[in-house]
Parts: C-alpha cells; structure tokens; sequence
C-alpha cells in the first residue's frame, strides 16, 4: 500500500488507529479453544468488528513464533483473511528484525511477497546494509525502531552519542539512504515529551506509535507534536483493545475499546 493509500484511508475513516493482534492462548475466551485454529478464529472475529474504526493491524510476530507451526500458520491465515476481505487496512509485521545484507533481504521477502504485509518494523542497530535490503520494496514500508516505549530505550537510545542522541542519529543518518520515502519510524507514546523533537527531524515521516492503553501513554500528549499535515500517525492499542473481555462478548468489548479510540482521534482531527 502506498502512503498516499494510508493516508486516504485515514481521511476516510477519521481514524489513524493501529489494532496490535497479539493473541495470547492463556489471555483468549477459553470457549475459542475448541475451535480448530483458536488463534485464528480470535482474530477473525476481532478484525470483523473493529475494521471500520481502525486503518491498521499490527501482529507482533512474537505471539506466533511462540506456537511453532501452528501458529505460523494462524499468522499466515490472518494476514491473508485482512488482505482479501479488508484490503483497505494497513499491515505491520512486528517483527524487529534485521541482519546483514543477504539475510536482511531473505527477512524482506518472508513479510513482503510471501505473507504479503504492508510494512515490517526492523532495528536499526547493524546499520544501513541491514536496512536498505527492506526499503527496495516498491510501496512497502519499513518501520526503524527510534525511540521505543519501553524503559531500557533509556539504556541507549537517549544516551549522548558525539553530541546527539543515539535515536536522533537514527533518525537523521536514515534519511540520507536510498529509499528512504519508505521509511516509518516507531516512537513509544511514553516518550510523548520527545515527539517535538522527533518531528523537528523527520516532519513528514508516518510514526508508529505503540504505548497507549496498557503501557499508559497518552494519546491527546502524543497528538499534540506529532500530528502533521498527512496526519502522520498510527496508533497502536493492542492488550487494551482485544482482551476487553473474556467472555463471548470480547468482538464487541474490542470493538467498544477502538470506538472510544476512534472517536477521540476523531475529536482531535476536527479540531485540527
Ligand atoms: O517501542 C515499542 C515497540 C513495539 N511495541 C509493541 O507494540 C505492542 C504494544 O502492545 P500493548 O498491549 O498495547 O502494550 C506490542 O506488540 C509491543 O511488542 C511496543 O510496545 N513498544
């Protein structure tokens, strides 16, 4: 999807909400566990009630990997159900990934032409050859962890580094690299106070946003620096959207969570 595309989608829908599927099998109604594919099925049924709030989805590929082949498989069937029955949302594979060149490349392929995601997130620690194998991807987005939500991004990500700090470098160095228009970044909403600064670097990049809900950020806080013209923002709930209830009302609890979300963003853009 391009950016444009995102961008029409967020107009659209008055939403820049990214709903986080990280399907937890202890977490789940347990009347989903008798059916073939639990994973699967939880996500369906969180997908059919909550894509007309949000623009995007965000499986953490960590929630699948945990199941082995199975859940490999889960992932694969979600990603394929959003492609083909909701082609309007955005994907986002978290999958923190990057490698040298060769293996960088081969990461690319399995989230981009296999799977078939929209985007990738991809740490920026081995530097430019680790990355730029994931931005040759025609209207594919590769998201850089720069500032990241949770609290060891102080252990370096602030730290000064030759005068700036190591995540200002990242987002500065990144811009310079082939490609770089396919560039998103991840900034934590916890780090709501930094987002001025960010913007000050990259103003017209997108920013995924992970950190409001369950790890308490905030979103009118982030909103008020990192709002830009195309809106420039995804939002990312996922614990506080899809584990708003454990009973066979959890769709519509979901649903009832990316509503609030929802109407707040809307609210926020109207006053814009
Ligand atoms: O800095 C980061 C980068 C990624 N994440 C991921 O986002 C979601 C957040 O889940 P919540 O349940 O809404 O807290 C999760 O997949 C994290 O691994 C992040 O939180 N912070």
């Amino acid at each position: 999807m391009t950016t444009e595309q995102l961008v029409e989608q967020i107009r659209k829908k008055k939403s820049f909400l990214c709903i986080g599927l990280d399907v937890d099998l202890d977490k789940i109604p347990p009347h989903l566990l008798q059916e073939e594919d639990p994973i699967f099925a939880f996500n369906k049924s969180i997908i059919d009630a909550t894509h007309e709030l949000a623009v995007a989805y965000k499986p953490n590929t960590a929630f699948y990997e945990a199941y082995g082949l199975k859940g490999w498989k889960a992932l694969e069937k979600t990603i394929s159900y959003l492609n083909e029955k909701h082609p309007e949302v955005y994907t986002i594979a978290d999958a923190k990934r990057g490698d040298i060149g060769n293996t960088s490349t081969m990461y690319a392929k399995a989230f981009f032409e296999d799977l078939g995601f929209d985007s990738v997130t991809v740490a920026p620690y081995m530097g430019k050859d680790s990355v730029e194998p994931f931005l040759n991807f025609k209207d594919k987005h590769t998201i850089l962890l720069a500032l990241t939500s949770n609290l060891g991004a102080y252990d370096f990500q602030t730290k000064d580094l030759e005068g700036k700090t190591l995540y200002t470098s990242v987002l500065e160095v990144s811009k310079t690299w082939v490609n770089a228009e396919n560039l998103m970044y991840v900034i934590g909403a916890t780090k709501a106070s930094y987002i001025g600064d960010v913007r000050a670097i990259v103003p017209n990049s997108f920013l995924l946003v992970p950190g409001v809900g369950a790890q308490g950020g905030s979103l009118t806080e982030v909103c008020k620096y990192g709002l830009n013209e195309q809106v420039g923002l995804l939002i990312n709930s996922s614990r506080g959207i899809i584990y708003a209830s454990k009973g066979t009302d959890f769709a519509e609890a979901a649903a009832n969570q990316a509503a609030s979300l929802q109407q707040q963003m809307e609210s926020i853009l109207n006053a814009g």
